[in-house]
């Protein structure tokens, strides 16, 4: 994160100080590096340079209309799970035959609207969900195209809340059933079978777990060549993990360089990835004030104005980010093991716990590597209203999401 830097003590990010933009757009805050988004999707894209490929950025990670459209503007796909996720790509620009529609419980409606702005490809994860999608398409008389989710029933090694192909997780087709399915689509009018897929969790930090899932999609794609079956693409999902603390998780090259050493003779298949995190992870910050310090027994709490309702990945997963000062405190400052606690009401509302700071009341701090699944999974809990968002380049900023309102809290509401 080389856009995030001290100037004379005080926190930058590019060429804007943290403590202005607090001033002028107020806390809780989520800001965001362009460059790095740009920089991120644009390594990854280069590493399959003279493949046919697809990024499709996985949007449930970040999906402001500003970072879709910077995206869809480098020419990225998208991987959705919802039709609000197709309708956001869409309102930013994006190509839907660049899109693809994972997610385990696809609704009619949804099938419907994905079918009408032709989607490149449904992600099916159930032999259920297949003849959903036969049974819509062809009441619209279109054809579906779609590739099956496999569940290779491999260990991701990361927390079991965000691993996702284990045999006893609710993603995808068992690899065992898969090659009857296939075989049952084939029997279907209105499906065309274009490729196959997995996602195997989040925040992987060594590449064997992608490895180990590959071995078993290229046994079936052979599998299914001999059963007359030829598979168009290979959809190898997101996953890739970042650096929250000390965590050194291979790179998207390194990650497309050995997979690519296993596809030599697949040449004429297309490969896919659905990346969320590594692309915008560590491009993001949630700028937080502090509120009340507190001292009790052995207890030191600094309470902030962001909490589990901004931020919700160390409540729900013990996620540990990242916390810094903006300004960086004199060497004789008094300082703490604190629990950098939110506003609330619940014991889980901790943002950081044991972190040695010298902060006093009204100081700023800063949740680093808060670009992925921040605001995207920031709720109203407690009445508060979602934070600003904020994207800063080289040289400016631009707000990119207004703070919420009061009003906006009981908009629909009806006494
Ligand atoms: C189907 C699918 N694709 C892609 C992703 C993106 O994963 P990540 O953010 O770990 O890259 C997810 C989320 O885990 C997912 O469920
Ligand atoms: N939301 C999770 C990752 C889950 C990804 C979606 N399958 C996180 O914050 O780490």
């Amino acid at each position: 994160m080389n856009f995030l830097h001290y100037q004379q003590d005080k926190l930058f990010v590019h060429q804007q100080s943290i403590a202005d933009l607090a001033k002028r757009y107020g806390t809780p805050l989520y800001v965001y590096s362009e460059n790095y988004i740009k920089k991120q999707w644009t390594e990854f894209n280069d590493a399959l340079k003279g493949r046919k490929h697809l990024i499709c950025y996985a949007i449930k990670a970040n999906s402001n209309l500003a970072i879709l459209s910077t995206l869809a503007q480098l020419g990225s796909g998208f991987d959705i799970v919802s039709q609000g996720e197709l309708e956001r790509v869409l309102k930013a620009g994006a190509d839907p035959k660049k899109v693809v529609f994972s997610g385990v419980a696809k609704s009619v409606s949804e099938i419907e609207r994905a079918l009408e702005v032709g989607i490149k490809c449904f992600n099916v994860e159930s032999e259920a969900e297949l003849l959903r999608i036969q049974d819509v398409a062809k009441r619209l008389n279109k054809i579906a195209p779609i590739s099956l989710r496999i569940n290779p029933d491999v260990d991701a090694k990361t927390h079991p809340y965000i691993s996702t192909g284990l045999r006893e997780n609710k993603f995808g087709i068992s690899y065992q059933l898969a090659r009857q399915v296939y075989q049952r689509a084939t029997t279907l009018s209105h499906i065309a079978i274009m490729g196959i897929d997995c996602h195997i969790g989040s925040q992987l930090t060594e590449l064997s777990p992608f490895l180990d899932a590959a071995d078993r999609i290229l046994a079936l794609v052979d599998e299914l060549k001999s059963d007359g079956i030829i598979i168009k693409h290979i959809d190898f999902g997101g996953g890739l993990g970042v650096c929250y603390d000390d965590e050194v998780p291979p790179t998207s090259a390194d990650l497309v360089a050995a997979l690519l050493k296993k596809l030599d003779n697949y040449q004429d298949i297309e490969i896919l990835f659905e990346p969320g995190r590594s692309i915008v992870a560590n491009a993001g910050l949630l700028v937080t004030k502090v509120e009340y310090i507190k001292h009790q027994d052995d207890n030191h709490f600094a309470i902030v104005d962001a909490g589990m309702n901004d931020l919700i990945r160390p409540a729900l997963y013990e996620a540990w980010m990242r916390i810094i000062p903006e300004t960086q405190p004199s060497a004789d400052a008094p300082n703490y093991a604190y629990n950098v606690v939110g506003p609330i009401c619940e014991s889980s509302d901790f943002l950081g716990k044991g972190r040695q700071l010298a902060v006093q009341q009204d100081d700023l701090l800063v949740v680093c590597s808060a670009g992925a699944y921040g605001f995207s999974m920031a709720s109203n809990y407690n009445s508060h209203p979602r934070p600003a968002e904020v994207m800063v380049d080289d040289t400016d900023h631009r707000l990119i999401r207004q703070r919420e309102s009061f009003d906006m809290l009981w908009q629909g509401e009806i006494v």
